[in-house]
């Protein structure tokens, strides 16, 4: 496994929330990364963490960070981080991230306010790593242009778990037509406290603000390519060589962790794959961040559950400490070509861990460097 060699300092921004605990948790042991700086809202701010966080993790608050102070979002008190990852709140997160961009601060965001930006990639790790390629002309065309400061985003937490099954079939028989998502969105999606107990106890709730639409849009810039124009500029290509049409239906369920989605495809090739095509082609499929050596990232990108009933949230969501994706019930789709199951959880793969693989691999290939 190829090693950085050295540890690099981070920061969390949103380190109190539902994400940023997950951040502090993951990091505690990091081969690469010690947490040096903590930020949230004046709420938190000048308090001790302990004091500041109601947290929420089976395992104890990590003692390196249990009195470091906790700072208001601002660049200065992240300057000597060589990155800085954030679980910011969506409604501050714009604003905060570009002034640390701006300060040449490399930022891993989980929020969604950069997603679409033309030149801000979207990365889901185990999938489209080779979007890095965009950063360069991030810094370029930043006003004014930067040397060092950039903002990689990860995807929605359903978009995550859909796309990296939707990537190994891409991968093995060409382009997918058409995708029909049905999802069950775990309540910690929602952060904290989050959705009312009376309201999902016993209980479905069959509609997610914005998360249909996020599902269908960022699967397009996460399976696309990059091409680059005459004018030799580069721009995120939405699939549109080979149009994927896609169509989700986001539900919200009395679960804690762990999102599913039942999902449908059809093949542009005819005869389509058979199930038993499918399923080596998922268990086959490795991604560029294992294969350089992130640590995070998982040995196992997709198991395949034989079992009829798998896979399910609570057996399943810590499958590889979170980091893969669980696939099942791989079966032909009467009106579509296959059809199956998929499980990821929403705050490991789908949130922290994604960020974090992210920063491993800008780490590895020298996107981020000094600050040991
Ligand atoms: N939960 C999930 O499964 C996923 C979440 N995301 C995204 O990650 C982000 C975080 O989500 P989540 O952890 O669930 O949210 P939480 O509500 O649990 O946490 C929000 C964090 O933002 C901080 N914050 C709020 N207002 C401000 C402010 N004005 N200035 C600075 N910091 C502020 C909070 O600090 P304080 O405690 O001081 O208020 C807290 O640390 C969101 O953008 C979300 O959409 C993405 C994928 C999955
Ligand atoms: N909306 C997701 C979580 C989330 O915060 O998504 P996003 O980062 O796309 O806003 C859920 O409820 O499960």
């Amino acid at each position: 496994m190829m090693t950085s060699g050295k540890q690099y300092k981070v920061g969390v921004l949103g380190a109190t929330g539902t994400v940023g605990q997950r951040f502090i948790a993951l990091l505690a042991e990091h081969p690469f990364f010690v947490v040096h700086a903590l930020g949230a809202s004046q709420r938190s701010a000048g308090k001790p963490y302990i004091k500041a966080v109601n947290w929420k993790q089976t395992q104890p608050i990590p003692s390196a960070v249990r009195e470091m102070i906790v700072q208001e979002c601002k660049p200065e008190h992240f300057q000597d981080c060589a990155v800085v990852f954030s679980g910011l709140d969506a409604d501050v997160a714009g604003d905060i991230e570009q002034s640390f961009r701006l300060a040449e601060l490399a930022v891993f965001s989980n929020a969604k306010n950069y997603r679409r930006d033309p030149h801000v990639p979207l990365i889901v790790p185990l999938v489209n790593t080779s979007h890095y390629s965009m950063v360069p002309q991030q810094r370029a065309l930043h006003q004014p242009p930067l040397k060092k400061g950039f903002i990689v985003t990860n995807a929605n937490c359903s978009t995550t778990g859909v796309v990296v099954p939707l990537a190994a079939l891409e991968r093995a028989f060409g382009p997918i037509e058409s995708c029909i998502i049905t999802t069950m969105q775990a309540i910690s999606g929602a952060g904290y406290p989050g959705v009312p107990s009376l309201d999902i106890v016993d209980n479905i709730v069959p509609y997610i603000s914005g998360e249909e639409e996020k599902i269908e849009w960022e699967t397009l810039k996460i399976l696309g390519g990059i091409v680059q124009g005459d004018d030799g500029l580069k721009t995120f290509d939405m699939h549109t060589k080979q149009p994927l049409r896609i169509s989700a239906s986001c539900n919200r369920v009395p679960v804690i962790e762990g999102h599913t989605e039942c999902v449908s495809v059809r093949f542009a090739r005819r005869p389509p794959p058979s199930p038993q095509q499918v399923r080596e082609a998922l268990q086959a499929y490795t991604s560029e961040a294992y294969t350089i050596g992130c640590p995070s990232a998982p040995r196992h990108t997709v198991y395949v559950h034989e079992e009829p009933d798998r896979p399910q949230p609570r057996l399943d969501r810590d499958y590889q400490s979170g980091a893969g994706v669980c696939v099942g019930r791989v079966r032909q789709c009467r009106v579509l070509d296959i059809k199956f199951v998929v499980l990821a959880n929403n705050v490991a793969i789908g949130a922290a861990t994604s960020s974090i693989i992210n920063a491993e691999y800008a780490v590895l290939k020298g996107i981020v460097g000094g600050h040991a």
